[in-house]
């Protein structure tokens, strides 16, 4: 494991250097992944490393949690509170789409909560600027291979050190660099609406993902969850679609 970490920490100084900035910032949620990176951008840049606390409508306890992150990595920290910006934002939004009698409610709390992402993101860019620093990203590896995150919300980021890893590694990862037990124990969550968790959501767990990845034998019905998460997220991966030049055709 130290090894593990050395090596990204080291690719950490690396894009750092390369990008010619003078740091690292990422948003803590109180969630095991933004912990582990909240270690790692410490160890990798320690004067110049950020986290950034961004409720909107959170529930308490993960502000709580975030705390203790930032306590165990001895992080700078600030929080950033979204709530106000997100009813304003949504409720302006949402108050057009009923005047011009387009409004589809079905699909109110996925925007909502994809809104909420992506204030995260444009706050993180918005600080990284302030401070000459990249925004750094969470996205594991089953994260990323089933597309669940926020396309330029919580995907919007410039660098992504655990995209190799998954959730069992990350939690491996997390013991090794001292997360605290309450974030490593807790179900993960999007805290995107009240009682989300990741596994309901994706009808499948973390533990069936991680060995589908490692190339093990998995149910049937498992397989063919992930495989058709992973088939709708090319787009979040692949990046933006462009033409061929008129020329090339
Ligand atoms: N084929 C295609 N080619 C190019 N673009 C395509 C596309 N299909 C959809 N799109 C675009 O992509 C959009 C849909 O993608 P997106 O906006 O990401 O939205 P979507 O994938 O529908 O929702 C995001 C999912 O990620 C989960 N999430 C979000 C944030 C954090 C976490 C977490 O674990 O913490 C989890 C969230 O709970 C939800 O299940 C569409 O609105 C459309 O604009
Ligand atoms: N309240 C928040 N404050 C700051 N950043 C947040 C907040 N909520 C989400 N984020 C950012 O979005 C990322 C994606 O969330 P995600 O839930 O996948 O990761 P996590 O909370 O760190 O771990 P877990 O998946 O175990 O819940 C977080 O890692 C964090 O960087
Ligand atoms: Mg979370």
């Amino acid at each position: 494991m130290e090894k593990k970490v050395e090596y990204l920490v080291s690719w950490l100084q690396k894009k750092v250097k390369e990008a010619n900035v003078k740091g690292l910032v990422v948003g803590i949620s109180g969630g095991i992944d933004s912990a582990v990176v909240a270690h790692l951008i410490k160890r990798a840049v320690p004067e110049n490393s950020l986290g950034v606390m961004l409720p909107c409508k959170s529930h308490p306890g993960d502000f709580d949690d975030a705390m203790r992150v930032v306590e165990s990595a001895d992080l700078k920290a600030m929080t950033v509170d979204l709530t106000d910006t997100h009813n304003t934002l949504f409720g302006t939004i949402t108050h057009v789409l009923d005047e011009e009698k387009m409004h589809n409610k079905a699909n109110d709390q996925l925007a909502d909560a994809n809104l909420r992402a992506r204030l995260r993101m444009s706050t993180l860019y918005t600080i990284a600027t302030n401070h000459q620093y990249l925004v750094v990203g969470t996205d594991n590896k089953a994260e990323w291979h089933t597309g669940y995150f926020t396309k330029y919300g919580d995907g919007g980021v410039d660098l992504a050190p655990l995209v190799h890893l998954t959730k069992g590694e990350v939690r491996e990862m997390a013991k090794y660099l001292g997360v605290p037990k309450e974030v490593i124990e807790k179900k993960p969550s999007a805290g995107l609406w009240e009682g989300q968790t990741d596994e309901n959501e994706m009808g499948t767990t973390y533990d069936m993902i991680d060995r589908y990845l490692k190339g093990e034998t998995i149910p049937e019905k498992d397989k063919a969850t992930i495989e058709q998460l992973h088939a709708r997220s090319h787009h979040k991966r692949d990046g933006i679609a462009f033409p061929k030049a008129y020329e090339d055709m």
